[in-house]
């Protein structure tokens, strides 16, 4: 078992990784919840919520709530169906709402629980690899068809439970996908770090080197929030790859990529930019390399127009009255946030498809 603690503004919270720990929930979740509301998703709670449930009957009152999974399920519709849930339930102060899922549930389950009664207690169950990163730092919100987690607020989970046996039933989808805010945490802090994924194969993925990769993901998001939570600096490193992933994410369809496979092709666009704007001397090539070699999927982006993806980067939550923000690195391990203007993002966009992604 791995434990980390995190300090946040409102309170402290311990992350454990476990193998199998959904099972011994009794032993990390405080008696005195009457009542709990745990919400899954259709595809998770096929697998595991009975297994949560079980472990959680003997102490509590315990209601589900189902909804279907995939990323238009952080919805405007999904959030109110889920506060009636609550509500039917007559969930009080002293209730807890469980998060049993990756980072979809996690997002709007933590917007409900940060709104219901002007908020209640929620604990973190992720279930993916990508949550890893989800799960920790408190931001929670709901998607608008103008852009992603556009609606929500920085609430942080009292606990978070990560059953490391989960992972097992990941398609390779979802491990690519993980990987993709993996690597960016390692591009954020760790050269090392960043060259040994560059060497990894996915599909040879052993449970020592995810648990391992996964711990180091968690550290890294937890040095950066607990020094600014509310983003108002440094946190903004964290978006990393996003600026377009959320621009891809959008334009596509919610659903229609996973965010970190959109995350992974942002960063490699990133790279570029960032070569161009700082010249630095950034490994662009053994970048792409590793994206083609674990089957990122580049050739989503040939439906997509530079100039449409850059009205879409507007919205982004870095942008100051329209000005597209970018974060940027001078080196593996330097990020830094720069404006970056309109003219210019077309014309890079439009070098990286051609010259770059969809070669
Ligand atoms: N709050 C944050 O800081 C933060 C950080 C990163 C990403 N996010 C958000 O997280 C979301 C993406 O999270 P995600 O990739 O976990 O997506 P997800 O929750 O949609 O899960 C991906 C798919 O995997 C399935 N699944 C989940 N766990 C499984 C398991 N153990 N076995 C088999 N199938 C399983 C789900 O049903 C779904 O079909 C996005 O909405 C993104 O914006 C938030
Ligand atoms: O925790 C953060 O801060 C991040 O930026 C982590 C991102 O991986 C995550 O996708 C986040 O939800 C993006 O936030 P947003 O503020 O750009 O919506
Ligand atoms: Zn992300």
């Amino acid at each position: 078992m791995t434990s980390l603690m995190i300090q946040s503004s409102t309170h402290d919270y311990e992350v454990i990784l476990k193998a199998g720990a959904r099972r011994e929930l009794a032993n990390y979740i405080d008696e005195s919840y009457r009542s709990i509301l745990i919400i899954s998703d259709d595809k998770v709670a096929q697998f595991y919520l009975e297994d949560v449930v079980q472990s959680l009957k003997e102490n509590h009152k315990v209601h589900t709530s189902i909804i279907p999974s995939g990323e238009s399920s952080k919805s405007m519709a999904q959030y109110e169906k889920l506060l009636d849930d609550c509500i039917d339930a007559q969930l009080d102060r002293k209730s807890l709402i469980i998060a049993l899922g990756g980072g979809m549930v996690g997002d709007l389950a933590g917007f409900v629980a940060s709104t219901y009664l002007r908020g209640i207690d929620f604990i973190q169950m992720p279930t993916t690899i990508l949550a890893h990163d989800s799960s920790v730092g408190g931001k929670v919100a709901i998607n608008h068809k103008k852009g992603k987690n556009m609606i929500g607020s920085f609430y942080n989970p009292v606990m978070v439970i990560y059953d490391t046996e989960t992972l097992s039933t990941l398609s390779e989808e979802e491990i690519r996908s993980g990987y993709g805010e993996v690597i960016k945490h390692a591009l954020l802090c760790d050269e090392e770090w960043t060259n040994e994924l560059f060497q990894l194969s996915l599909p040879s993925l052993t449970t020592d080197q995810l648990t391992s990769d996964l711990t180091r993901g968690i550290r890294v998001k937890a040095d950066i929030v607990e020094k600014d939570e509310k983003e108002q600096g440094l946190r903004r490193h964290l978006n990393l790859g996003h600026t377009l992933a959320h621009a891809i994410e959008a334009e596509l369809g919610y659903g229609k990529i996973t965010h970190g496979e959109a995350v992974a092709i942002g960063i490699s666009f990133t790279l570029q930019l960032s070569r161009s704007k700082l010249t630095s001397n950034l490994p662009v090539i053994d970048y792409v390399n590793w994206m083609k070699e674990n089957k990122y999927p580049v050739q989503k982006l040939q439906d997509l127009k530079p100039e449409l993806l850059v009205e879409r980067m507007k919205w982004d939550k870095k942008a100051v009255q329209q000005n597209i923000h970018y974060v940027l690195l001078t080196n593996i391990g330097s990020p830094c946030v720069m404006p970056v203007s309109e003219g210019e993002l077309k014309e890079e966009l439009k070098r990286f498809f051609e010259e770059v992604i969809l070669t």
